[in-house]
């Protein structure tokens, strides 16, 4: 199936003909946007308090603004072209608009073209007022909820200082090699070090309010604990496969795992140790699931996987909880500080020392960098990269091994957001440009689902889930781990 906009069956067609759609149109998007009227509004409290004329009045403005887009949305109307603004990118969103959705209505046109449309749209009301050029509306939900998140990011970043240390060869006493020379017991320690932060940083993604606003520090809790107990504590993600593996339905860890060991094998057979090993991240949200990201990028650059780390983030805030630049400065600066964090727990103590390499020996020296191009705040398919942001894919294809992509929305752009049949595999799914052409890095996908799109399962499967666990596709429950080999295909 090739994507033609507008021609090819999606799987989230329009609200007129989606329940799931027409959910997130008449109540849970007007939710968010009533929270960012409320931000607004607590803002103009302090600038009236302060005396700030100019910005009460652009604040009044912005929520006026606000007030009436969510007017069109629930009046039905067409989607208008973007209205100029300095972000860098509405001739290209109007030219897509105008070429595939041209005089479509809210609830008629598909939900991977409204929906980026609307976190657009709201950022360029912000942008237009010059007090709140750099507003981010969503920064206080976002913050709120690491805070809330404290207790597991502690028990996690204790456990992922371990999970390294376990895994360096200096650390493997030969009293603790019971029968199994030292390679062997280093590749074994590897591999289970590996599928812990691999899974850790899949699971992450169920923390996303745009989906789930109303986490409450209490679920919230309930919800990481659950995760750190179902194996992502311990080296559990190895031993305890029915309690994980049961809900990830499509698992291509083994295979990814095999991909970062020939790029380590490689640069030690060229001789060319200290070349560059580069992964790529395409993140997703804020909060826990970056520090799960995190977590998976320090497992790689300190045992060698990786010599650079390069993570894409959002220039504008987006969906809600995901990451820009700010969000991300930040998490490194909250886990480098001990006054963060109540206590001095050895947890603490391994944590602390873990964040303050992140942010002093990693982000501060390059080793891992934060870009944030505007293909990703895009409504395009994943696979048109190649021409929406030719010099970002020359960028990423010349020197990435490995792509990974966080996320719901991340996947359904993966797979153009259409109806394949469950069983397509993955790298069809993606289209050549990016899964086959020479030379291409890995693309994995880590995804807990949270929508109707799926490719990749084995048949049947889905059919199962329907009959057994009503409105499985949409909670958040299971998971998908997927790999298109790209240059490491055979
Ligand atoms: O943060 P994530 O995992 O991308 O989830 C957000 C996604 O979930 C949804 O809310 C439902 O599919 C979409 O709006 C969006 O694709």
């Amino acid at each position: 199936m090739e994507f033609e906009p507008n021609k090819t069956p999606y799987a989230y067609c329009s609200a007129a003909n989606n329940p799931f759609t027409q959910e997130s149109l008449e109540v849970r998007v007007p939710q968010i946007m009533d929270e960012i009227v409320n931000t607004v509004k607590r803002e103009l409290i302090q600038d009236q308090e302060l005396g700030n004329a100019a910005r009460v009045e652009e604040g009044n403005k912005i929520v006026q603004e606000l007030m009436e887009l969510r007017e069109e949305m629930k009046r039905n109307e067409v989607l208008k072209p973007l209205a100029k603004d300095s972000i860098g990118d509405v001739e290209e969103y109007n030219q897509y608009g105008e070429n595939y959705f041209k005089g479509e209505r809210w609830f008629e046109t598909p939900f991977i073209w409204w929906e980026p449309y609307l976190y657009r749209r709201i950022a360029g009301i912000f942008n237009r007022a010059v007090t709140y050029k750099d507003f981010d509306y969503f920064e206080h939900q976002k913050k709120k909820t690491f805070v809330a998140s404290a207790q597991a990011v502690i028990t996690l970043g204790g456990r992922a200082y371990d999970c390294v240390e376990e895994c360096k060869v200096e650390n493997i006493g030969e009293q603790q090699v019971q029968g199994l020379a030292l390679q062997d017991e280093m590749a074994k320690r590897r591999l289970v070090g590996f599928l812990e932060v691999l899974q850790t940083s899949l699971w992450g993604n169920q923390t996303d309010l745009s989906m789930f606003p109303d986490l409450k520090s209490g679920d919230l809790e309930k919800l990481q604990a659950k995760l750190l107990a179902s194996g992502n504590n311990g080296g559990g993600a190895a031993k305890d496969d029915d309690n994980i593996n049961k809900n990830l339905i499509s698992n291509d860890s083994l295979k990814i795992h095999q991909i970062f060991e020939r790029i380590n094998s490689r640069n030690e057979a060229n001789g060319t140790n200290g070349g560059v090993k580069r992964i790529d991240i395409v993140l997703d949200n804020s909060g826990f699931e970056l520090f799960n990201d995190l977590i998976f990028a320090n497992w790689a650059v300190e045992l060698g996987y990786a010599t650079e780390v390069v993570f894409h983030g959002k220039r504008i805030p987006w969906y809600v909880s995901d990451v820009t630049r700010a969000d991300f400065e930040w998490t490194l600066e909250c886990c480098s500080n001990a006054d963060f964090f109540s206590g001095n727990s050895q947890d603490i103590l391994k944590l602390i020392k873990m964040g303050q390499r992140w942010r002093d020996q990693y982000y501060k020296t390059g080793v891992w960098r934060f870009e944030d191009d505007l293909f990703w705040t895009g409504p395009y398919p994943t696979k048109y990269i190649t021409k929406y942001a030719p010099e970002l894919w020359k960028k990423i294809s010349a020197a990435s091994d490995m792509l990974l992509f966080k996320g719901d929305l991340n996947y359904r752009k993966l797979v153009s957001d259409l109806k394949w049949p469950e069983d397509t595999p993955f790298e069809t799914a993606i289209g050549k440009s990016i899964s086959t052409a020479p030379g291409v890095p890995a693309i994995v996908a880590l995804r807990t689902l949270k929508a109707d799109t799926i490719v990749g399962l084995s048949s049947g499967l889905s059919a199962r889930l329907d009959s057994e666990d009503p409105g499985w596709k949409h909670k958040g429950k299971y998971g998908v781990i997927q790999l298109g080999a790209g240059k490491f295909r055979d």
